[in-house]
């Protein structure tokens, strides 16, 4: 995925470049009949648009402009060869996306763009600011780096880029483990069902890749506890009936320390006593290192452990849940991870 400074750095102006060869004057104009017989210089520099409604589709008939007052009623451009000019101007390419963005009929005038480039400017300059590990949440003292969870290589440090990546294989490889039986439960046979321990964005991102991507027959089926209602944790057990003893379980808190999460772990791991099973055996926690939940799973020995980082806000840090997900996004012809979920 290309970053939003790629995009938008490629050129230290928002003002149109201007080509000679491709602006045609207004006795040289003739209206194309079809935009794709045109050569079309390669617009490099971010766009602006304004709301305003667009002109009506310019009639080949009319394509000597004579029949057009020169502005409509909105004061947006009516005179074909000047629409022409606009087009030259302010198509826009990015060539690695394949896309093309024609905003020349759009109702923004040339004094809109001087005073708006400032602006946008320093926007682009923040943003790349942001890409590079600028402190963006000044509150909690944190970089804004999820995108670098897609694109490691554009993570600031070779060590977060390094730690990214170790994590997903890690994250991958657990996956592939469970699917493939290499990992078991206790009782024998495979996992045959995900238990998702989470509130919040720590329930939301998972439930929507899961929504989103599930075979209709999976590997494994998942379900959540996501509040602290006591009837609903009590439900999501009692579905799960004899399968518990092949039930995964994930418990997913950035902080590690939520009590609606805590309480949905305490009541799951009471149903694992209740039932003679040893609940470590079958619980991943995914949180940040040395939060408490990670310090419980250590201590109690639990299956796994996955980092949430610090650099993963808001809630886009559980759109993944930050590690289970990877490849989701970014090789979505190798699914050992998404089997796991499914
Ligand atoms: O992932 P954590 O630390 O358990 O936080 C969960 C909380 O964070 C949020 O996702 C966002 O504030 C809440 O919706 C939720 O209660």
């Amino acid at each position: 995925m290309a970053s939003i400074s790629g995009i938008c750095f490629s050129s230290q102006s928002l003002k149109p470049r201007k080509n000679p060869f491709l602006r045609p004057t207004s006795s040289a104009f003739s209206l194309p009949t079809h935009s794709s017989s045109l050569s079309i210089p390669i617009r490099n520099s971010p766009r602006i648009a304004t709301p305003h409604s667009l002109p009506r589709h310019i009639s080949p008939d009319h394509s000597d402009g004579s029949a057009f007052p020169t502005k409509n009623n909105h004061g947006l451009e009516k005179d074909p060869g000047e629409l022409w000019r606009r087009y030259v101007d302010w198509l826009y390419q990015h060539k690695d996306l394949g896309l093309f963005l024609d905003v020349s009929r759009v109702g923004f005038t040339d004094e809109f763009v001087t005073q708006m480039e400032p602006r946008l400017q320093a926007a682009f300059k923040a943003m790349e600011d942001l890409e590079k590990g600028a402190i963006a949440n000044p509150d909690e003292g944190r970089m804004v780096g999820h995108y670098w969870l897609r694109s490691p290589e554009l993570a600031p440090k070779p060590i977060l880029k390094s730690q990214i990546e170790k994590t997903l294989d890690a994250v991958c490889d657990f996956a592939e483990d469970i699917i493939s039986g290499k990992i078991t439960p206790p009782s024998g046979g495979r996992f045959t069902q995900i238990l998702s321990v989470g509130i919040g964005g720590s329930a939301l991102g998972p439930q929507f890749v899961s929504e989103a991507l599930a075979p209709d027959n999976p590997p494994l089926k998942i379900r959540f506890i996501d509040n602290t209602d006591p009837a609903g944790i009590d439900h999501q057990i009692a579905q799960l009936g004899p399968e518990l003893s092949s039930t995964l379980v994930l418990v997913i808190s950035k902080s590690g320390g939520t009590p609606e999460t805590r309480n949905g772990l305490l009541e799951v791991q009471k149903a694992f006593r209740e039932a003679n099973l040893d609940f470590s055996k079958q619980g991943v926690a995914i949180t940040q290192e040395g939060s408490l939940l990670d310090n419980t799973a250590r201590i109690e020995g639990w299956l796994a452990r996955f980092p949430m980082f610090d650099w993963v806000g808001g809630r886009t840090s559980r759109c993944l849940p930050s590690v289970f997900f990877r490849r989701h996004y970014r090789e979505l012809t190798s699914e050992k991870c998404l089997k796991v979920l499914h």
